[in-house]
């Protein structure tokens, strides 16, 4: 420590780390909901804070866009800085007609269309899941709250603008949502034997071709926020 990617400093994490892709999603986080927040890591812009959420010391760490940057940061987290568990928050397209813009996903399973799990070289493809007790708890605060939530698959794909739509290819095999992290976040927390869990918020209805707005990306998606900073203030 420091890592190439986080100049914080040994025990700087807390045990259970909020990763949205977005480092300003990371910002409003702890200027909104956390106390005594206090910056831990700035390099490349890759903004995390450590702070308080109802007395829990509670992490926020962006992990920017795709797999290779989710694959970086949460390898350093679990590796180096002793990081338990790690809560993705994300944005995210629906693909099925009842997920609305707003309504909550929480990634069960992550298929893909990267290769990151072929670096394990096993003797077959490995079905990347979130850690259990940690739906059960999130999916239980988001029925609390009165959020709308769905648990099932989504697909974490390398590719945000595709040559031919993977939409309907992966919508008839009742996948949820796409996304672009939870794939390798799973693989390094089975690896590294950790928790992880990703949460996300419908921004863009793919059947229908509703989206939110760059700045609604960045912060409204306030009732995601809380339902990850309860679970892990939870645990
Ligand atoms: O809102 P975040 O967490 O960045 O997640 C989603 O948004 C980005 C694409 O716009 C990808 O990172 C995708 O996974
Ligand atoms: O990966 C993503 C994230 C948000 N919306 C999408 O359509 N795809």
């Amino acid at each position: 420590m420091p890592t190439p990617h986080i100049e914080a400093r040994e025990g700087a994490y807390a045990p259970t780390v909020l990763m949205p892709g977005d480092p300003l999603r990371a910002k409003f986080i702890a200027e909104h909901f956390l106390t005594d927040a206090v910056q831990v890591n700035g390099i490349r812009g890759m903004l995390g804070y450590t702070g308080k959420y109802r007395g829990v010391p509670v992490s926020v760490q962006g992990s920017g866009m795709g797999c290779p940057s989710m694959g970086i940061y949460s390898y350093e987290l679990f590796h180096f800085y002793g990081v338990e568990r790690i809560i993705r928050i994300g944005t995210t397209g629906s693909i099925q007609e009842n997920l609305h813009i707003g309504d909550l996903v929480i990634a069960l399973g992550a298929c893909s269309n990267s290769n990151y799990a072929a670096q394990y070289q096993l003797p077959g493809a490995f079905a990347p899941i979130a850690s259990f007790p940690l739906v059960r708890r999130a999916e239980e605060i988001a029925r609390q709250k009165g959020c709308h939530v769905a648990v099932g698959n989504v697909a974490s794909n390398d590719t945000f603008y595709d040559d031919i739509s993977p939409v309907e290819a992966w919508r008839k095999m009742g996948v949820l949502a796409l996304e672009m992290e939870s794939l390798a976040l799973y693989c390094n927390a089975a690896r590294c034997g950790k928790e992880a869990m990703t949460l996300l918020t419908v921004s863009d209805e793919l059947l229908t071709h509703k989206a939110t707005t760059p700045v609604e990306r960045q912060t409204a998606f306030t009732a995601m926020m809380e339902v990850a900073l309860e679970t892990a203030a939870s645990l």
